[in-house]
């Protein structure tokens, strides 16, 4: 099929990428120049695996194009996907204005039938707005033509998102009409295989909702088991072991219910905003989210106050200014290099406001540190995890990267002279820790900080 993605961040580069392979034609649109122009010559702005790949050998097969030339975009296809940024606005509702500047510019340049196809995820009832904004530019050009709007949100993770797209769980489509079920069923259907059930048709409301449901589960189940992470260390129980005896009983599952130093990334804090943000629009509170929420921002503090609490109790001191502290982890999570919103960064900035020296590692986000940060005499930006730990006062532990995990107990006690060490994912074996000798206090391990009731 003749497809046009516009956008070409995250979701918009994954999918077009992932369709020109499946066998379709593909046309990626952005209004950033400088971005296509790289795209064009195989060069990818992110860190996601195996994408870069994919992109050099479709462009080299011709399947795929990157343009910013938005009208042959329109023309040349018959299918038409929105995957534009979706930002939250002050109050926290979704902004659409990306959103509806692509639908104002197929407005402007169809010619024939258009199916379009909404990838951004989208408050409920967006498919009309796109719907409406079309017709009017149609109507400004004093030309009728037939179209469909469908919603088709996207559920894939950064660091997972080409095995997340092709063999993602389900595929949902939110459509009313045949044709375009008919449609849907052939650009999706490379991705099927034997597994016709993935793809799931519903309203088009359902499916725009669908969307915000599944992210704000998935940061409910956090922000639960981060909940009972701090109750667990204060009653003296491993959230570790309480992880492994709910995560069996299949009603709970092993997944996302991982405590931590909170949720971060680009989609769950804005989406659970937005929700909350839509159910005030249509006169309901929604009590369970605006906890939710509550919980992550206290959660994303949690680093922090251990580490004052335990260079107190270790080492007598009150202030952190002038101390040297190594972080390890700057993305949100591992096999990035974002940064939105990471914990990384509520820590980053609560040391520094506190005058604290910061060495920090991460495998891939040093340069998003950088481009954020800017150069700062108290930010150093170390080649190793070895030298993040000179002279530091204590290591802080933001993102699970594998080669974080990897490391033992007996090297950290060696390299690392104050011994004291706060991990927010939950890395490592706590008594292999107090073996070599350090003080190791982690999230929801009953460490010996908190008062044991
Ligand atoms: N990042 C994720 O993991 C993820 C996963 C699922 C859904 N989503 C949702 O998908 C949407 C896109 O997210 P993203 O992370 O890919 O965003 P992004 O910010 O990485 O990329 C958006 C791209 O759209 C381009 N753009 C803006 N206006 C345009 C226009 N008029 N025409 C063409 N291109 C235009 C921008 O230049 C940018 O390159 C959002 O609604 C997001 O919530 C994101
Ligand atoms: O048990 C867990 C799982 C995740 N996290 C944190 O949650 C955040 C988000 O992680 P993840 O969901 O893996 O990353 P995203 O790329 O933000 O993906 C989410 O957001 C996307 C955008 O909407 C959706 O498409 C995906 O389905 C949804 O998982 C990260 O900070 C993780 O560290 C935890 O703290 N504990």
């Amino acid at each position: 099929m003749r497809i046009s993605v516009f956008g070409t961040g995250y979701v918009g580069l994954v999918t077009g990428t992932c369709l020109a392979d499946a066998g379709h034609e593909v046309i990626c649109i952005d209004v950033d120049a400088a971005k296509i122009q790289a795209l064009q010559q195989g060069h990818i702005p992110i860190y996601e695996p195996g994408l870069a790949d994919l992109v050099q050998r479709n462009l080299a097969a011709g399947r795929l194009h990157f343009t910013t030339d938005a009208a042959w975009g329109v023309s040349a296809s018959l299918l038409q996907f929105i995957a534009v940024g979706t930002p939250a606005d002050e109050d926290g509702s979704a902004d659409l204005n990306y959103v509806l500047a692509v639908a104002r510019t197929l407005g402007e340049h169809m010619q024939d039938y258009k199916l379009i196809i909404n990838k951004s995820t989208v408050p409920v009832g967006t498919a009309e707005k796109v719907q409406a904004c079309i017709q009017a530019t149609l109507s400004q050009r004093q030309v009728n033509l037939d179209f469909d709007v469908c919603s088709n949100p996207e559920f894939l993770k950064e660091g997972a998102a080409i095995a997340d797209f092709t063999q993602g769980a389900r595929i949902i489509v939110g459509t009313e009409s045949a044709r375009v079920r008919e449609l849907m069923s052939q650009c999706y259907a490379p991705f099927l295989q034997d597994q016709p059930q993935k793809l799931i048709f519903m309203q088009v409301r359902a499916a725009e909702l669908s969307k915000y449901a599944a992210n704000a589960m998935l940061a409910t189940k956090i922000s639960f088991i981060n909940e009972i992470a701090n109750l667990a260390e204060r009653m003296g129980a491993d959230i570790e072991q309480i992880r492994l005896g709910i995560g069996s009983d299949p009603r709970i599952g092993p997944h996302f219910i991982q405590a931590g130093c909170g949720y971060g990334g680009s989609c769950f804090p804005k989406d659970v905003q937005a929700l909350a943000h839509m159910a005030e629009q249509v006169g309901y509170r929604a009590h369970l989210l605006d906890a939710v929420e509550q919980v992550n921002h206290q959660q994303k503090q949690r680093m922090f106050e251990k580490l004052q609490d335990a260079l107190a109790k270790t080492q007598g001191r009150t202030s952190l200014a002038g101390c040297t502290l190594a972080v390890w982890g700057l993305a949100f999570k591992p096999e990035t290099d974002d940064m939105r919103e990471a914990p990384s960064r509520v820590l980053l900035e609560a040391l520094w406001q506190a005058g604290a020296h910061v060495q920090v590692y991460d495998p891939q986000a040093q340069a998003e540190c950088a481009r954020i940060y800017g150069t700062r005499p108290d930010l150093d930006l170390c080649t190793s995890i070895q030298q993040t730990l000179m002279g530091a006062d204590a290591l802080l532990i933001c993102t699970e990267w594998q080669e974080f995990r990897q490391v033992s107990a007996s090297w950290l006690a060696q390299h690392l002279a104050s011994k004291l060490v706060i991990d927010g994912r939950n890395l490592y074996d706590p008594l292999a820790m107090q073996a070599a000798g350090l003080r190791y206090y982690a999230i929801g391990r009953g460490d010996s900080l908190a008062p044991i009731l």
